[in-house]
């Protein structure tokens, strides 16, 4: 990767006018009778990192499809710099929002290049007639497309593998190529839903540093992840979801040390909890086996003891016996 790597959590310039990028006021989603998220405000400024976590099923995709145009909230209303979001996916992509997938999507049986290349359409002016006559207009608008796409292949690094298929790359690779595809919108707003699924702890390191070069080039970012370590480390405020409502939100010591959120995320124990009396019953049968052996070893050793004092008893008689010494 050719990212500066001394970037680190706090913001380059803490004291530089924040601008409200992201202004997510009261959305809900429900699906029939689910409500999937409720109420959920969240605001994400210029220069910063927010994280948005919560167990799974919380919510947090869906909160995203909701901010991506996906889907259009049920209630609600989402603004990308003062502007109310038009609810089509290409349409936030063109405003400025760009994002990665918790599942892959990339085009697997393009190369590397082309991937990026369609990531910048939004931000290509020449229309059909000059595609298809490929005049000089559109030969120069190609040009300078190509030259950026490798420039953020640069960035992410994988300008090397420009001309390699998609389906070829490792899974870290493609995940960097997802995050190159997004940025190739030239986007204000960058969500990222676990950039780091599937990676193993350098790769996870290397794209936490992505991730602080990013927002060091004027991009906001905000990020669902399940890796606490890595969200606590990248973000300036954390966002926490919980059976869609939004629990609290704070910096990384504040969240991690609110009792609410450990217990969302380790559970706590409560009547009759799914498995309460299957744990219960185990737990007896057990103990009981455990009686059983005490009971069994000292049985054992009840028996033991007598055999030996039989013995000894024996050894005493025959010892006693008149004439024993005169039959050996
Ligand atoms: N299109 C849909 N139709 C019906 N229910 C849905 C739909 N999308 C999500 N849900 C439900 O909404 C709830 C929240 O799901 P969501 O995927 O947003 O959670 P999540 O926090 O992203 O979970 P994870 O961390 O596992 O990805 C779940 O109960 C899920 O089954």
């Amino acid at each position: 990767m050719t990212t500066d790597t001394t970037t680190q959590g706090a913001t380059p310039d803490a004291t530089a006018p924040r601008e409200t990028v992201l202004d997510a006021r009261g959305v809900t989603m429900r699906f029939g009778g689910l409500t999937a998220v409720r109420g959920v405000d969240l605001t994400v400024n210029s220069g910063e990192i927010v994280g948005l976590i919560g167990p799974n099923g919380a919510g947090k995709t869906t909160f995203f499809n909701c901010l991506t145009g996906l889907y259009i909230p049920t209630e609600g209303e989402v603004r990308y710099k003062d502007k109310v979001l038009p609810p089509k996916s290409f349409k936030v992509t063109a405003a400025g929002i760009a994002r990665t997938f918790q599942n892959i999507r990339l085009f697997a049986n393009m190369t590397v290049l082309e991937n990026v290349l369609v990531g910048r359409h939004t931000r290509t002016k020449e229309g059909l007639w000059s595609a298809l006559l490929r005049g000089p207009g559109f030969h120069k608008a190609e040009a300078a497309s190509r030259e950026r796409a490798m420039e953020l292949l640069e960035f992410v690094g994988l300008a090397h593998k420009a001309d390699h298929l998609s389906r070829n790359l490792p899974y870290g690779e493609q995940r960097k190529l997802e995050i190159a595809r997004a940025l190739a919108s030239e986007p204000g707003l960058l969500l990222l839903d676990e950039p780091t699924a599937g990676m193993n702890p350098q790769e996870t390191r290397a794209t936490e540093e992505l991730i602080f070069a990013i927002r060091d080039m004027g991009i906001a970012i905000l990020v669902i992840e399940h890796d606490m370590r890595f969200i606590m480390n990248l973000c300036d405020r954390v966002a926490v979801l919980v059976q869609g409502e939004k629990l609290i939100e704070g910096d990384s010591a504040t969240v991690q040390q609110d009792e609410r959120v450990i217990a969302a995320y380790l559970g706590e124990p409560f009547e009759g909890a799914p498995g309460e009396e299957e744990i219960a019953e185990v737990e007896r049968a057990e103990a009981q086996a455990e009686t059983q052996a005490e009971t069994q070893a000292e049985a054992e050793a009840g028996t033991a003891a007598d055999t030996t004092t039989d013995a000894d008893a024996a050894e005493a008689t025959t010892d006693a016996a008149p004439g024993k010494e005169n039959d050996r």
